[in-house]
């Protein structure tokens, strides 16, 4: 779904963001970026989304190219929820078929269904300064799921949370996610996080990036983090970042 061919890009030619690279992801996957501050993960899904042109290198998303392509293929969530105060919880998720115009109305029943299963039906009429910082997030999930796009890019989503709640998104990001039918690029800092989540992780590093494969079978629990597979995983994951970083 997405391809990234020896991609490089800089501002200031003396120190290159990245150089030359490769990373794809495959129909149905859930894909992590991470990397040390300033290594370039926001830069890299500007370039995906179609606000930066690659320098050189190809970037493709259903094998198609250009940035106007990019730009109306992916749905985006960055970490700060971005919720429209004066719009109740329903309007803002009905947003994006605002903005392409479509029938509301018709949509409306699956809205609902997809509240319910956000957890959020209670709250339709809500307004975001009404909700706890999950809920939030959780509209603004679901904000970028009406945007109708397969692939979703998500920086950094959980990144502002408290540690409770943010375990309690990935036990009910966990739940949903064999029903999504999405292909996701996710961006953290937070190697347990893309462990749990992932079914592949790439390293953004000074030198390129490295892939990782996480062998854990789905359905997977949030539960999973306690056991010795992987703390062992996110050993190895955690020296290889340190190593690289040196
Ligand atoms: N518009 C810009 N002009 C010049 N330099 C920039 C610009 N945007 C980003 N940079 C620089 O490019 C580098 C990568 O920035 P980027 O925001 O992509 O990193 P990041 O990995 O997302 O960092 P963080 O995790 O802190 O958000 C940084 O050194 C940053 O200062």
């Amino acid at each position: 779904m997405l391809q990234i061919n020896e991609l490089s890009y800089t501002f200031d030619a003396e120190k290159p963001i990245f150089e030359k690279i490769s990373l794809d992801v495959k129909v149905g996957e859930f894909v992590s970026v991470i990397g040390a501050s300033g290594s370039g993960k926001s830069t890299l899904f500007k370039l995906v989304t179609g606000l930066l042109e690659p320098q050189q290198g190809v970037i493709l998303i259903n094998g198609e190219q250009g940035a106007g392509k990019r730009l109306g293929s992916v749905g985006y969530m960055p970490q700060k929820d971005l919720l429209l105060p004066w719009r109740t919880v329903l309007d803002n998720v009905l947003l994006p078929l605002e903005v392409t115009k479509e029938n509301k109305k018709a949509k409306l029943p699956e809205v609902r269904e997809w509240l319910a299963r956000f957890g959020l039906a209670d709250y339709e009429s809500a307004y975001p300064n009404e909700l706890s910082g999950g809920m939030r997030q959780r509209v603004a999930f679901l904000r970028t799921l009406m945007t109708g796009k397969n692939l979703l890019l998500l920086d950094e989503p959980f990144g502002a949370l408290d540690s409770m709640t943010k375990r309690n998104m990935h036990s009910w990001l966990l739940g949903l996610w064999g029903d999504l039918q999405k292909t996701v690029l996710f961006i953290t800092h937070d190697l347990e996080e893309a462990l749990l989540l992932s079914d592949r992780i790439y390293v953004l590093k000074v030198d390129g990036i490295g892939e990782w494969k996480v062998n854990l079978p789905r359905p997977r629990s949030s539960e999973l983090i306690y056991e010795a597979d992987f703390i062992r995983m996110r050993k190895e994951l955690e020296w290889l970042i340190q190593h690289e970083n040196n």
